[in-house]
């Protein structure tokens, strides 16, 4: 029905052009992220995440992932610094992962894929009197990218996973307080950035990319429990476990990717 779009074969991310024609636009992500062509900017100056009087709301399935939104009605969580020119508040969180020994994330360093990405997506509150009209706005949204590897387990990462059988099915919703994804940050804050969009449908090419280098571990037995999710509604016959809900990498165009050093 209308503008729905998914990750399948009749619904994926090389049909979405259709519906959303900025899929074929200058600066669409994720991309291929080539370390050595990367311009080291020494003006670039380290990201600032003050996360501190975090306060997460709920955890959902939108039936493309599940995400966990924030209270973003003031500056209590904000990153700044490195490119940014104003502090950006954080809205939401979410992931995005692959099949059962699959890689999922969706930028890739030199051709190659993490098992799963988390993105926490911030909007311009200095500039824009809400997300809905930063979402459109070419300085209006950062997404924070952190790979994850698997290895070994995550310490934090089980309050995410063991609250996931509450939201199995798209379209449920549960309350979700006191979560800081401070926790979820590896020890260090070197990234790249690039000028991009969102890697879903509307695209809208409104973000600014922080991808952090170093990724965090998690278990592959972690990684499963997201694997029960559904893409599916409770009172839907067919029942689609949600997994491999990336969009692949799009052509750069001409776009620099900056390092911090
Ligand atoms: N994967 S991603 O981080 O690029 C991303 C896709 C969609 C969103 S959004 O739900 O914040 C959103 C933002 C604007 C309009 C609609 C949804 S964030
Ligand atoms: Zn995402």
């Amino acid at each position: 029905t209308g503008n729905h779009w998914g990750y399948g074969k009749e619904d994926g991310p090389s049909l979405w052009h259709r519906n959303y024609p900025v899929a074929q636009g200058s600066r669409q992500s994720p991309i291929d992220i080539i370390p050595h062509q990367a311009a080291h900017d020494h003006s670039l100056d380290a990201i600032i995440l003050n996360y501190d009087h975090c306060t997460s709301i709920n955890i959902s399935n939108n039936g493309h992932s599940v995400v966990v939104e924030f209270d973003d009605s003031d500056d209590r969580s904000v990153i700044r610094g490195g490119p940014l020119d104003n502090a950006y508040r954080l809205k939401q969180f979410h992931f995005h992962w692959g099949g059962k020994g699959c890689h999922g994330s969706e930028h890739t360093v030199a051709g190659m894929s993490y098992a799963s990405e988390l993105h926490l997506v911030h909007w311009n509150a200095v500039k824009y009197k809400n997300f809905s009209e930063a979402a459109t706005a070419p300085d209006g949204l950062v997404v924070l990218g952190i790979f994850l590897e698997t290895g070994d387990d995550h310490r934090w990462l089980h309050v995410i996973t063991d609250a996931l059988y509450m939201v199995k099915y798209k379209g449920s919703l549960t309350d979700f307080k006191g979560f800081n994804p401070k926790c979820l940050l590896p020890s260090s804050l070197h990234y790249w950035t690039y000028l991009g969009s969102l890697t879903t449908p509307p695209l809208h090419e409104s973000v600014t990319w922080i991808i952090l280098k170093e990724p965090i571990s998690v278990s592959e037995k972690q990684l499963g429990k997201f694997r029960m999710l559904l893409f599916t509604g409770e009172e839907e016959d067919q029942r689609i476990r949600m997994e491999n809900n990336f969009r692949p990498p799009q052509p750069l165009k001409g776009r620099k990717v900056r390092s911090s050093n």
